[in-house]
């Protein structure tokens, strides 16, 4: 992995991408949120699909992998952790910046941590969304959230919320999977494998190919699958930088109608092709996620590793980074990065697709089936 400087988005389109230092007062870590209970997994679900067209099959398939959980899904811990590292590592570094935790789905609400971080007397504040990669639900729909957040709240012209890049090719996002990457190929060559028995897949979520393709700025030429896939695939690149096993990019947890073009290959068919041609073991890498949630424990851990065990090869799925301390400390640096306005030179990047930009760009990550929606943090419209 090596920083690359010079091969910005700025550098790239000509357009100034980079703040200046604004003296933030709060972190905002904003998150998908998950049911707690039983009786929570319903009405969390109503709020995941409002006005999204998933067909009821697919709610109660989706339930079901809840209730197999208890009806608690592990992302909202997982968050609890990630602030109260977060709070250790700003402690450790001397920086006083609280951090309040809200989500789009559940409770505590993005509008419940903004309504706290008002009363504690907090008006500028710095948002980090817990997904990596431009697309509609991993961006621009933490961007809406907000501004509908603050207008919900009668908080709008009182206190401004701003929101760090997307964090897909930050050092610290990518680390944990290099090591988790390099683990399991090892591990697997200790025992027997070589390198062309094995195929590593780099997991990620599906969405309509649609959202896909109005992914990231229009004016990049990113094709079919957008800034997303494209990111993606860079990533997967920079993390097999010296290995020699081969490697693809496949997707996991499509929903919504089966008319609709979702991104493919799903991970379940890509295995069962890899074991017909002669495939002995996976290395699964879930580089879309930021923590172990239900689309990890569930499509991945339940899921693909049953379909490698039907087709008799081995497969192991490598960490998510978590509370990795590369990653906790990369969150922090994001946030100091637009505190200070660090030039685009000086921050860091694994692949030539970043840094990505501060303030999104007009019509980023547009959703073309369900319209317009104000959103901050972007230019406008
Ligand atoms: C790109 C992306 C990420 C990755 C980025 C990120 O990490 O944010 C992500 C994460 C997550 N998705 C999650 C859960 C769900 N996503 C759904 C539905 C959808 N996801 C979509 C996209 C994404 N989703 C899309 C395009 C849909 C279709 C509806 C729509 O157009 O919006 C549905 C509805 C039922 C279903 O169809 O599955 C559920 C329950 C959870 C929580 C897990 C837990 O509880 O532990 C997390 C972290
Ligand atoms: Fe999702």
């Amino acid at each position: 992995m090596s920083l690359v400087p010079g091969a910005s988005p700025a550098a790239a389109s000509g357009a100034e991408h980079v703040t200046e230092p604004v003296a933030y007062d709060a972190i905002l870590l904003a998150s998908f949120g998950g049911p707690e209970g039983q009786d929570d997994v319903i009405p969390f679900l109503r709020n995941v699909t409002r006005g999204r067209g998933i067909p009821d099959e697919r709610l109660e398939e989706v339930a079901h992998h809840y209730r197999a959980f208890g009806g608690v899904s592990p992302i909202n811990d997982q968050n609890r952790e990630l602030k109260a590292a977060m709070e250790a590592e700003l402690a450790r570094r001397g920086i006083d910046l609280p951090v309040y935790w809200g989500n789009r789905n559940w409770e505590p609400f993005v509008t419940d941590a903004l309504r706290e971080a008002h009363a504690d007397g907090h008006t500028t504040i710095i948002a980090i969304g817990t997904s990596a990669y431009s697309s509609y639900s991993s961006c621009r729909q933490y961007r809406e959230d907000f501004a509908s957040a603050l207008s919900e709240t009668g908080l709008e012209g009182v206190v401004t919320i701003d929101k760090v890049r997307q964090f897909f090719d930050h050092p610290g996002f990518v680390e944990p999977f290099v090591e988790g990457v390099t683990g399991a190929l090892r591990d697997f060559e200790s025992q027997g494998f070589s390198a062309q028995d094995t195929h590593v897949l780099f997991s990620t979520h599906s969405i309509p190919s649609t959202d896909a393709a109005k992914s990231g700025p229009a004016d990049r030429g990113f094709g079919e699958g957008g800034a997303y896939a494209a990111q993606h695939l860079a990533v997967a690149e920079a993390v097999m930088a010296g290995e020699s096993a081969p490697w693809s990019l496949v997707y996991q947890s499509r929903s919504g109608p089966p008319t609709q073009p979702w991104l493919e290959p799903d991970i379940n068919d890509e295995i069962a092709r890899l074991a017909a041609t002669g495939v002995r073991a996976v290395v699964i890498v879930p580089l879309g996620f930021v923590s172990d949630h239900m689309e990890v424990k569930w499509d991945l851990d339940t899921e693909a590793l049953e379909t490698a065990g039907e087709h008799g090869i081995a497969a192991v799925r490598v960490p998510t980074p978590g509370v990795h301390a590369a990653f906790v400390s990369g969150l922090v640096d994001l946030v100091l990065e637009r505190r200070d306005g660090v030039p685009v030179s000086e921050r860091p990047a694994v692949t030539p697709l970043g840094p990505w930009y501060d303030v999104c760009r007009p019509g980023c990550c547009e959703n073309v089936r369900l319209g317009f929606k104000p959103a901050l943090a972007g230019l406008q419209p």
